[in-house]
């Protein structure tokens, strides 16, 4: 599984402001890029604090870039996957539409009324076990779902590219299980500020075996810049 992480921030490294609600960071011409992003990926995945704060659609702009994956094949959309532990997904969310499928990852304690639910809203609910037995270390903390599983649950549905939009949390989440190959984050010329907004990696936090990264590519968009990584193997 190749997992591409991308999102908009601040130049004070905010999301979003700290009352948690959708703010465009990013101007037409990085939008554009980030529907490049996602229509070449399988699945695009957010955490449900995203969910609950913007209402996302997560499909394509571009009607161009639909015709294009049906033409090779592939479903016009790619498809949307929540990290939802408890399933607090609204049955009315906007990424329950028919316009690609939605896998809704819960953990074992998600109540199995909330499941029933959702799946009869449209969602592929799918309960993520702890433990993937794969090559990349588990990190749940008994909480959240085990993403590492949850890649490993995703993959043995065909998915082999996976874009992360957030937010935060789910971000650190993912750069503390080691799974994440790419890194793109788009600096728009803002300042948002204040301790509780949300950042690019929020989370715990590390103190040690920080992940690094290689940069390997800047672009001028709109009046920002978009910053590209490869992620490193831990090694300073
Ligand atoms: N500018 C940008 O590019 C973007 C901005 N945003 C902004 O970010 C904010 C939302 O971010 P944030 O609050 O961090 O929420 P997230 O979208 O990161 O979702 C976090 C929630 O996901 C659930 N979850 C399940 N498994 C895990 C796991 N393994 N690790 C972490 N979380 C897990 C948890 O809820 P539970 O315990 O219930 O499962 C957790 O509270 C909003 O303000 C939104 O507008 C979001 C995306 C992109
Ligand atoms: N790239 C980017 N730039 C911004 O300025 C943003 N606010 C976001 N937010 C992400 O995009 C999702 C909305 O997607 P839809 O337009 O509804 O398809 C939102 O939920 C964030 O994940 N991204």
């Amino acid at each position: 599984m190749h997992v591409v992480v991308n999102a908009a921030q601040s130049v004070d490294g905010k999301l979003a402001t700290r009352r948690r609600e959708q703010l465009r960071i990013s101007g037409p011409e990085d939008f554009d890029r980030v529907d490049r992003v996602r229509a070449a990926a399988d699945a695009v995945l957010v955490g449900v604090g995203t969910v609950l704060a913007d209402d996302p659609h997560l499909t394509l702009d571009e009607e161009d870039r639909r015709v294009e994956r049906l033409r090779n094949g592939r479903p016009g959309n790619p498809a949307r996957v929540v990290v939802d532990s408890t399933g607090r997904t609204p049955t009315d969310a906007r990424i329950l539409d028919d316009a690609a499928t939605t896998y809704l990852l819960v953990s074992a304690s998600a109540p199995p009324e909330r499941r029933e639910a959702l799946a009869a809203a449209g969602a592929e609910v799918v309960v993520v076990e702890g433990g993937s037995g794969t090559e990349r270390e588990s990190e749940s903390d008994g909480d959240h779902v085990d993403l590492v599983a949850g890649i490993h649950a995703l993959a043995e549905r065909g998915i082999d590219r996976l874009m992360v939009e957030g937010g935060g949390e789910v971000i650190y989440s993912c750069f503390a299980a080691g799974l994440v190959d790419e890194l793109h984050v788009y600096v728009g010329s803002m300042v948002i500020g204040g301790r509780d907004a949300p950042t690019l990696a929020d989370g715990e936090g590390f103190t040690e075996a920080f992940p690094r990264l290689d940069l390997v590519d800047t672009e001028r968009l709109d009046d920002g810049i978009v910053l590209s990584y490869e992620v490193g193997d831990g090694t300073p």
